[in-house]
């Protein structure tokens, strides 16, 4: 059955990328890919174009081999949803790497506001943490875990609406994917359970994204920052630093709720997306702005 779907399956499309789209210029260099700005002269419109590194990709998807794992242009052209990136189409360059067009956003990521402001509004903060955990909520609502959410993968557009981006550690929220000894994301954002190589599920996503929230509440990590897995997990055996001591202004319910969600113990963690949020809208300053309604989530 693999065999065939291989052989009959559908096949990314190869795009003579130089002739399609103008490259205007680099806007972001990670550690799989480069992105540009650029114009799509066959529909005629701007858009962010996200080339892959062949070697790099080729090594994760390997990791995966027979078991049929959609690869990141096939996860994200299937998102839509108002707090995630809209991925437009996805293919193959003539040179045979994978690209990625997707629709241009004006802003910074996340990790540009960490510490930006000595005292962020905690009404704006938590519309920002509500429309993140919105989209990472429809993630998992797909059946997919993003498994690298970090400031640097969350996006602030100029209207100050939340973008969820980087799919290229996603997998499908499946036994078989997330089968212990798969160990990937950001050293600083990775649950214990991840780095300690165990069955991982939704809760990774709920553990990354309350450090995420911590962060941009405080401008502080939670732990002492580490280079190596080992050195987070030395660090992981103690208490994190206190969100309400750091953060007074967001007040102890809303300290509480992210505090939750990092509990090294994933059993004392939020069991989901859902869970979290519904905990989170109910603690937030009343007096902040409620964030956009939003069809796609639950
Ligand atoms: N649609 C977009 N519009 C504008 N900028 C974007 C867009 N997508 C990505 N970027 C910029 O490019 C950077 C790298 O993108 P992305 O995170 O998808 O690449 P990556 O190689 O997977 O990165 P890493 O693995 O290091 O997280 C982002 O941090 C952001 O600054």
């Amino acid at each position: 059955m693999s065999f065939l779907k291989r052989l009959f399956g559908k096949r990314p499309k190869r795009v003579n990328i130089k002739r399609r789209f103008d490259l205007i210029g680099p806007i972001g260099q990670g550690s799989m890919s480069k992105v540009w700005k650029a114009f799509d002269n066959e529909v005629g419109r701007q858009a962010a174009l996200k080339i892959l590194d062949r070697e790099k990709t080729d090594r994760f998807e390997a990791r995966f081999e027979r078991r049929e794992k959609p690869s990141e242009g096939e996860i994200a052209v299937s998102l839509s949803h108002p707090f995630v990136v809209r991925t437009y189409e996805h293919g193959l360059t003539k040179d045979g790497e994978a690209f990625l067009a997707m629709e241009y956003l004006e802003g910074t990521t996340l990790a540009a506001r960490v510490g930006a402001e000595s005292e962020p509004d905690p009404g704006e903060r938590c519309r920002w943490f509500i429309e993140l955990g919105r989209a990472i909520e429809y993630l998992h609502s797909c059946r997919y875990l993003h498994r690298d959410i970090s400031p640097r993968n969350s996006f602030i557009t100029v209207n100050g609406r939340i973008k969820l981006l980087d799919f290229g550690l996603t997998i499908p929220l499946q036994k078989e994917f997330c089968r212990p000894g798969n160990r990937t994301g950001t050293a600083n954002y990775m649950a214990p359970e991840l780095i300690r190589r165990q069955q991982t599920d939704e809760r990774v996503d709920v553990f990354a994204y309350s450090v995420t929230c911590f962060e941009l509440a405080t401008g502080q990590r939670p732990w002492q920052p580490a280079k190596s897995l080992d050195a987070m997990m030395h660090h992981m055996n103690t208490p994190p630093k206190s969100m309400v001591e750091l953060a007074p202004k967001f007040g102890t319910e809303v300290a509480d709720v992210i505090m939750q969600g990092m509990a090294t113990d994933r059993d004392r963690r939020w069991p989901s997306m859902t869970r979290m949020l519904t905990a989170l809208d109910q603690a937030r300053p009343k007096e902040s702005s409620p964030p956009t309604a939003c069809a796609g989530s639950k």
